[in-house]
């Protein structure tokens, strides 16, 4: 009926209009389809988009989003890094170290200062140094790289003055400072306690004759001047009577400075780890440390190779950096040498103690 009311010319008109609008309506169909399949990422992908432009924008309100693009990117980077295989640790090469770097300095833009929720407490001359150095590369934690001697010397300057000193971190990362002396301060582990009940604890034991000498091996690099290890170490060599008020020698009686540290933590709350094994299997070492402290084992074998100059296992140098990896001249001295008869003498001397010592934390370093 309408076409019959239409003239010749409109109704070419109208059936160019119907072919467009069929046209138009093809094309926007095509369009859809492939602007959906665009847009219709992986959560992740997207998820990684979204990081990209908050990093880049400034303003308070940031400040929450960045947590998560670190967290993401940590555990894309796993992922990569495990080649798509989960549970492999992460891979070779420099992708470790980007991810940590990036989460750095994310951190160091939005992160907050925080209270450390772990410390290395101890002992002197154990290989705190390399199990802070060790344990920073993984991209969830973030360490003070100084000591900072808060709980035994520096109470006096309050906590916020200690928080002041902290990297930043992002939720989730775990804040660590290392002091050695806090094993053996009495005031120590009231004071960490009263910071937070929840603290993790990490101590590096070694044995503790070898532990004295290094310790002494140290101090006379400083002051030449000092009498001999036998002189310091016996009050009457002769009679074989050890002189345990010398800082070097007291410092190994790691049970009674342990009592003191239980009357306050949980033996949960504490993990030993063997100087040692440090040496001998860091990557192992290390593993257990992670678990500790709840990581994900990212930390590996493939981090380690043993430097044959050194005399140590020290971190593969990452691509992407020229730091040397291996700790300062003033880790893995040679010892100053000691006659075997005063060696057997300290170690007839802290047997007892070591015994103690293996049955409360209920492992056999195997001192004797
Ligand atoms: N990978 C690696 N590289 C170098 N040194 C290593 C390593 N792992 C453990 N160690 C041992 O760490 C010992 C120093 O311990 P600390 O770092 O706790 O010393 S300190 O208390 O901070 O001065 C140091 O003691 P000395 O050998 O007596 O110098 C080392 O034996």
């Amino acid at each position: 009926m309408a076409q019959r009311l239409l003239s010749p010319s409109n109704r070419s008109s109208a059936r160019l209009a119907f072919l467009l609008t069929v046209s138009l309506s093809c094309t926007y169909l095509c369009y859809s389809i492939l602007f959906c399949r665009s847009t219709v990422m992986t959560r992740r992908a997207y998820e990684g988009k979204k990081c990209q432009q908050n990093q880049n924008a400034a303003g308070k309100k940031l400040l929450g989003r960045a947590d998560v693009c670190a967290s993401l990117e940590v555990r894309t980077a796993e992922e990569r890094g495990s080649g798509g295989q989960r549970g492999d640790a992460a891979s070779s090469g420099s992708l470790w170290v980007d991810t940590k770097l990036r989460n750095t300095s994310v951190a160091q833009k939005y992160g907050n200062k925080k209270l450390p929720n772990a410390l290395i407490v101890g002992v002197k001359k154990g290989g705190t140094r390399a199990v802070l150095e060790f344990i920073r590369i993984h991209p969830d934690v973030r360490a003070l790289g100084t000591e900072p001697h808060f709980f035994d010397r520096n109470y006096d300057r309050g906590l916020d003055w200690y928080r002041g000193l902290m990297p930043r971190t992002l939720d989730g990362q775990i804040t660590l400072e290392k002091t050695p002396s806090y094993f053996v301060t009495r005031e120590a582990p009231r004071r960490i306690a009263s910071m937070s009940q929840e603290t993790k604890l990490i101590v590096v034991v070694r044995n503790p004759v070898t532990r004295a000498i290094s310790d002494y091996t140290q101090t006379l690099s400083k002051k030449p001047d000092i009498p001999t290890f036998e002189d310091l170490a016996f009050k009457n060599r002769s009679l074989g009577l050890v002189d345990a008020s010398w800082n070097a020698i007291r410092i190994g009686m790691y049970i009674l400075h342990l009592e003191n540290w239980l009357q306050y933590f949980r033996p949960s709350q504490m993990h030993f780890v063997s100087g040692e094994r440090l040496i001998t299997d860091p990557a192992g070492e290390m593993g257990r440390v992670q678990d500790f402290l709840g990581l994900k084992r990212i930390i590996s074998e493939k981090h380690f190779y043993f430097n044959r100059t050194k005399g140590f296992p020290c971190l593969k140098k990452p691509e992407s950096s020229s730091q040397p990896r291996c700790l300062g001249k003033s880790k893995g001295r040679t010892h100053v040498q000691i006659e075997r008869e005063v060696i057997e003498q300290l170690r007839e001397f802290y047997r007892p103690f070591n015994i103690k010592f293996y049955e409360t934390v209920g492992q056999d370093f195997k001192w004797d």
